[in-house]
């Protein structure tokens, strides 16, 4: 019974009870392995192929009539994952991201429906300021995970991502995540400010967001 509710949870066994505490309590939480090396290298491969094709594209900020390209805000190149990318590296990633999508439910009470995502790259001297991940006239997406790609990275590059997390007492603090190959930090998409700091290597990931609404339903 429960292995037909659950079939893909042998494959998050890395994702402990800390994990979703963490993100319950804290608004974010984070795991080093969460693909592994062949994960890693798989869809590496692929997103410099349709980088060298010219298929990845400046990210922009804002939604819909809003939407614009801003390189003072962010420089990263992007490519919006549909059915019109054909790269199998990605069938077993995204399994594990289904798999991370119910745990949550589970774990943290949540109805996570949907999934939107994009592989990112930043090439040398770019960076994202400081925002919060939910637009202001649509708020589904919840939370927002990502995975970086990059299969050696050193402090000294840059790149990190700088999470600004609200205190009791009104301050806040900063935490910094390097973006190292296999690690998964998932975050509340409400509530989280953040950044990547500029970086100085061309920095890989795969952005995503789990949307507590079917796309059909409001696009
Ligand atoms: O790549 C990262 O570390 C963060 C990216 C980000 O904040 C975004 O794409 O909204
Ligand atoms: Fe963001």
């Amino acid at each position: 019974m429960e292995e037909e509710l659950l079939p893909n949870e042998n494959t998050l066994a890395n994702l402990t009870g800390d994990f979703f505490d963490s993100l319950a309590f804290q608004g974010y939480a984070l795991v080093k392995d969460f693909l592994t090396p062949e994960e890693v290298q798989g869809l590496q491969k692929g997103i410099f192929a349709q980088y060298e094709q010219g298929l990845l594209d400046k990210a922009g900020i804002g939604k819909d009539g809003e939407h614009h390209v801003n390189k003072q805000v962010r420089g990263d190149l992007i490519q919006w994952i549909d059915s019109s990318v054909d790269m199998k590296e990605l069938l077993p990633v995204q399994e594990k991201l289904k798999a991370l999508r119910e745990r949550l439910n589970r774990e943290c009470f949540l109805s996570l429906k949907e999934v939107e995502m994009h592989f990112a790259m930043y090439p040398e001297g770019t960076f994202y300021k400081r925002h919060k991940d939910q637009f202001k006239q649509d708020d589904h997406r919840k939370i927002t995970f990502i995975c970086y790609l990059n299969p050696y990275w050193e402090a000294m590059y840059g790149g990190a991502l700088q999470l600004y997390l609200p205190q009791k007492d009104g301050t806040e603090q900063t935490i910094q995540v390097l973006p190292e190959a296999g690690k998964l930090i998932c975050f509340r998409s409400d509530l989280l400010e953040h950044e990547v700091l500029p970086t100085n290597r061309q920095r890989y990931s795969l952005t995503g967001w789990f949307l507590d609404q079917l796309k059909e339903v409001y696009l």
